[in-house]
């Protein structure tokens, strides 16, 4: 059973699927300190949160059975991602399901700020009908500078084009060809704090973000321009702000986000009278809450049960197009570096790794990753090492990672090969997919050779002598070992030959030692590819 702990309020119906799952004990508690959920975090192996739940160094460290922090929204800014990779703890959030709800909380800010919505309710609510103070301006033909044009930017500027708006946009990926068909004018940030009548910031918080807008860029602004952030507390200085307000060159502000969340009773936001502010409301509509638990469950079942999974943010993300052509080739990988870290002895060195025919063409990272994660769990163990950290745990070992790549392949549409060095001696293998057939291993050292990377195989060097494979099969036999196949590979007759058994039950180890003593049998090795 796997035990999913959900430390923040997430959407009921966005963890149905987790909840009715039949290996999933899932507990819900909120609201617990750090020292709280240390004491409690050592027995679930899932832990999902939104910004609330601060998931330290020390809760990975607690979390000794933790497998993954799903983050049911976007920004990962209250999980130490560092220690989750150096843990092999996957984070994963779910980037997609509030972009609109977000997109509209930003709209919402800038039209309330325009017309001082906020202001006016509180007003009228408390007594006074006061139809003078509370003049605004339309959107309609005003310049909108938006920061930040990825998901939840883009949507703002296609709104704002409705609303008659011209739009202005910087983002260090934004192409001309897409700003032309998002309507954007393609801008500088310079160019934006200088030209638009509303600005709105839609970046992550990142040391290039925070402060982007600040005095030296408010000293420059339109008088009477009016800013929006409910992208994340820093990336707008807020002191430049209050200053800027008070000169009267920002006619005023809608935030949704701080850069200290809850902020401060005495924060000057909160009793700016230009200012309107919510308290981190952006992804908070029912629907977004339950897409991003829906997501963020959805991959926690995945990764709990070992499966495909996508939107981790401690790994790179394996592009939509590459998943079809990467995703066979990763057991394939796993098995070659097992097999090789199996069949190699001596403390490892370098792997070398080499990608030939059409995966040359492709970024093949994520497949190194598992090739890597294969060498080092035989090392290691399984229960450490996993793609998250397998390039992180080779690089603190000094192990050299060699990745070469070539885009003909003699014999194969794809060959990947694994190349192991240790202080000891170097071996290499090969594998391949075969359409129809799956995976094969079809070169060990300088052999050919034809097998299915699964189950207990024997591999054996020995001189290519008649007589041979006969002994080998009886002494089996006779130890109750049974074969299942056998493949035979030698370059030359009477010279050096491998063979390698698949036998149904583990070859123990006094039967090896018996192998080794056949004459012409150099070195006999069981290798377990699960
Ligand atoms: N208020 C909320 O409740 C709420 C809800 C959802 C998202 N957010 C926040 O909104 C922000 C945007 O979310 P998103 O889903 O659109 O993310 P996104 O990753 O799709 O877009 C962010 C964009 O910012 C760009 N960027 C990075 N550095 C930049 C720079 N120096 N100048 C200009 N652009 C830069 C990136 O290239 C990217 O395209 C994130 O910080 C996210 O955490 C807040
Ligand atoms: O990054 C996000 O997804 C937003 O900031 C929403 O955060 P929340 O889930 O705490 O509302």
């Amino acid at each position: 059973m796997y035990k999913v702990l959900v430390s923040d309020p997430i959407s009921d119906l966005g963890i149905q699927q987790l909840v009715e799952a039949t290996d999933v004990i899932v507990d819900k508690k909120t609201g617990l300190s750090e020292d709280e959920l240390i004491a409690i975090i050592g027995e679930y192996d899932a832990l999902l949160v939104r910004s609330q739940t601060r998931v330290t160094a020390k809760v990975m460290e607690a979390g000794k059975a933790l497998k993954v922090v799903g983050r049911a929204g976007v920004g990962v800014d209250n999980i130490d991602l560092d220690a989750a990779t150096q843990r092999g703890i996957i984070v994963i959030n779910a980037p997609d399901g509030n972009t609109i709800t977000t997109c509209e909380h930003a709209f919402a800010m800038m039209m309330a700020l325009a017309r001082h919505i906020p202001q006016a309710y509180m007003k009228t609510v408390n007594g006074t009908w006061d139809r003078k103070s509370f003049l605004g301006v339309e959107l309609r033909a005003k310049t909108l500078g938006v920061l930040g044009m990825g998901r939840i930017g883009s949507e703002v500027a296609k709104r704002a084009k409705a609303f008659g708006m011209t739009i202005m946009g910087f983002d260090p990926f934004l192409t001309e060809e897409r700003a032309e068909k998002l309507g954007v004018k393609l801008s500088t940030v310079d160019e934006i704090v200088r030209g638009a009548d509303f600005i709105t910031v839609h970046t992550p918080l990142t040391p290039e973000t925070r402060h982007m807008i600040g005095k030296a860029q408010f000293s420059v602004m339109k008088p009477g321009m009016r800013i929006v952030n409910c992208a994340r507390g820093g990336v707008v200085d807020e002191l430049a702000l209050v200053e800027a307000i008070d000169e009267g060159i920002v006619a005023g502000a809608a935030f949704d986000v701080f850069e200290v969340e809850p902020p401060a009773a005495d924060h000057p936001f909160l009793t700016h009278p230009k200012i309107i502010v919510t308290p981190h409301l952006g992804a908070s509509t029912v629907e977004a809450q339950e897409n991003v638990a829906i997501d963020v469950s959805e991959q926690v079942l995945h990764i709990l049960r070992d499966e495909p999974f996508v939107n981790a943010v401690n790994m790179p993300p394996i592009p939509a197009n590459l998943q079809n052509t990467l995703q066979p080739y990763f057991t394939l990988g796993e098995k070659l570096g097992s097999f090789i870290a199996q069949s190699t002895e001596g403390g490892v060195q370098e792997i070398s790794i080499s990608y030939s025919g059409e995966l040359a063409d492709v970024d093949t990272q994520p497949l190194t990753r598992y090739i890597v994660r294969g060498v080092l769990s035989h090392h290691l163990g399984s229960e450490q090492v996993n793609v998250v950290n397998s390039m992180h745990l080779a690089k603190i070992r000094d192990v050299n990672i060699v990745v070469k790549k070539s885009l003909t392949s003699k014999d194969f549409t794809n060959l990947v090969t694994v190349s192991l060095r240790t202080k000891k001696e170097e071996h290499v293998v090969g594998g391949t997919l075969l359409t129809g057939y799956g995976p094969r291993i079809v070169q060990i050292d300088n052999y050919p050779v034809d097998v299915t990377p699964e189950g207990n195989l024997v591999l054996i060097s020995h001189t290519d002598k008649p007589g041979i494979i006969g002994r080998v099969g009886t002494l089996l036999g006779s130890n109750d070992v049974n074969i299942a196949t056998m493949q035979v590979g030698r370059q030359l007759e009477g010279g050096s030959a491998i063979m390698v058994l698949r036998v149904d039950k583990g070859a123990p180890k006094d039967v090896l030692d018996q192998l080794t003593s056949l004459p012409e049998l150099k070195t006999a090795k069981e290798i377990i590819l699960n």
